[in-house]
This record gives C-alpha cells, structure tokens and sequence, in this order.
C-alpha cells in the first residue's frame, strides 16, 4: 500500500493517544466497528508503541501506524513494533532517510509552501498539514493546489465535525486527520459505543467528492 492508498482508506484518520494499554484493543474495535480502520496511534505516552504491538495482534482489520514520529530512532521503534504506517508533524533530514529506507507510507507533516516542496524532494508527495487550522486551513490549501497541483495533503490540526467536510471537498485533500473521534472521557469510561457512534457519523458526514 502507498501513502494514496492509505488516505483513501477511510475520509478520517482517528489521531490517538493511549495513556492506559488496557483502553487499547477496546479503543481499536469501536473505531473498526464504526468504519474507521486507519488507526494512527501517537507516541505522546509512554505505552504507545506496545499499543501498536497490541492492536497489531488483536484486531487484523485494523491498519494501525505510528504519529509524532521526531526522529530516526523512533521511526525505526515504530516499524519493530508493527506499525504500517508512519506519521510526523514536521520533517527532518534523519526522519527522511528512515522513511526511505522503510518500507512503509510516511507522510510528513509541512505548514508551508518551501516545506511541502522539501518534502516532494524527498519523494513524500503525500503529506500532512500541519496543523491544519492555525496555518491557513481551506484557503491555504485551495492556494497551494495552483502552484503545487501533484501534491495531496491530510489536513490534522483543528479539524472536526463541522469543518471536515469542506476540507474534504478539496481536490488536494484525500483524508482529514483529528482527535474528536477519541474523546478522553469516554475513552477512560471504555464507552465503545460512543468511540462506534462518533467514527460511524464521521464516515457518514464526510462525503467524498
Ligand atoms: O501528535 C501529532 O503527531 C500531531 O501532529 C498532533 C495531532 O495532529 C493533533 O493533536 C491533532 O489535532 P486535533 O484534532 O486538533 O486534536
């Protein structure tokens, strides 16, 4: 699978912190359940890559990745543990040869014009905007379909319900990235059906062009 493949999973890619491995495999069938297989699981806790290791062996419909990948080491980490997937909010020379050397998507986080054509230098013409909202949101990214058209981004950052659908109207946009399918209260009460409820109406809201 490349990264295009990997965004046109599903139109939202859930961004997911666990902080109890015990919530892991719960938190993973209710997003599958709800439609959402793309799972990209933050190294912002410190059980995130045994999460990886987890929800990799629980649950096979899931495509679980790694996010806030910072560097090299935890590239690789990330790869150990199983992750098909990779995700960064910046990029950095190191994180760039990882990825090349790894055998799975990566998509760069970029805020900017100069960033995004950094990254296309370095193969990774699918990226991540980062964050989404504060940088320019829509209009910054209806601006970089003229000069940079070949470019596809999934927007992260600020993205939820109610504006989701218009960056997915985009023709540079394949998939939105965002926290609001993980809500941490009902993540810690292992509400699954709620977690099912949100991912369901996520895929249903969001309808693609
Ligand atoms: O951890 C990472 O790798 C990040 O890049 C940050 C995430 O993309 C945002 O935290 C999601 O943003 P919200 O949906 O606004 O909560």
């Amino acid at each position: 699978m490349n990264a295009l493949e990997l965004l046109r999973q599903s139109p939202v890619m859930p961004v997911i912190v666990i902080k109890n491995l015990d919530t892991a495999v719960g938190l993973a069938r209710a997003l599958v359940a709800g439609g959402v297989r793309s799972l990209e699981i933050t190294l912002r806790s410190n059980v995130a890559l045994e999460a990886i290791q987890l929800i990799s062996d629980a649950v096979p419909d899931a495509l679980v990745g790694v996010g806030t990948i910072r560097d090299a080491k935890q590239f690789d980490a990330a790869v150990r543990a199983g992750a098909k997937f990779a995700v960064s909010p910046g990029l950095t020379p190191g994180i760039a040869r990882a990825a090349q050397e790894a055998d799975i998507p990566f998509l760069p986080g970029v805020a900017t014009a100069s960033e995004s054509m950094i990254a296309s230098d370095c193969g990774f013409t699918v990226q991540k905007l980062f964050p989404a909202q504060a940088v320019g949101g829509v209009a910054l990214l209806k601006a970089l379909y003229g000069p940079l058209p070949d470019i596809r981004f999934c927007p992260t950052g600020g993205v939820n319900a109610q504006n989701a659908r218009d960056y997915l109207e985009l023709p540079n946009v394949e998939c939105v990235g965002g926290s609001w399918l993980t809500p941490e209260s009902a993540v810690t009460k292992q509400d699954w059906s709620a977690i099912t409820k949100l991912a369901r109406e996520a895929c249903l809201l969001i309808q693609r062009r």
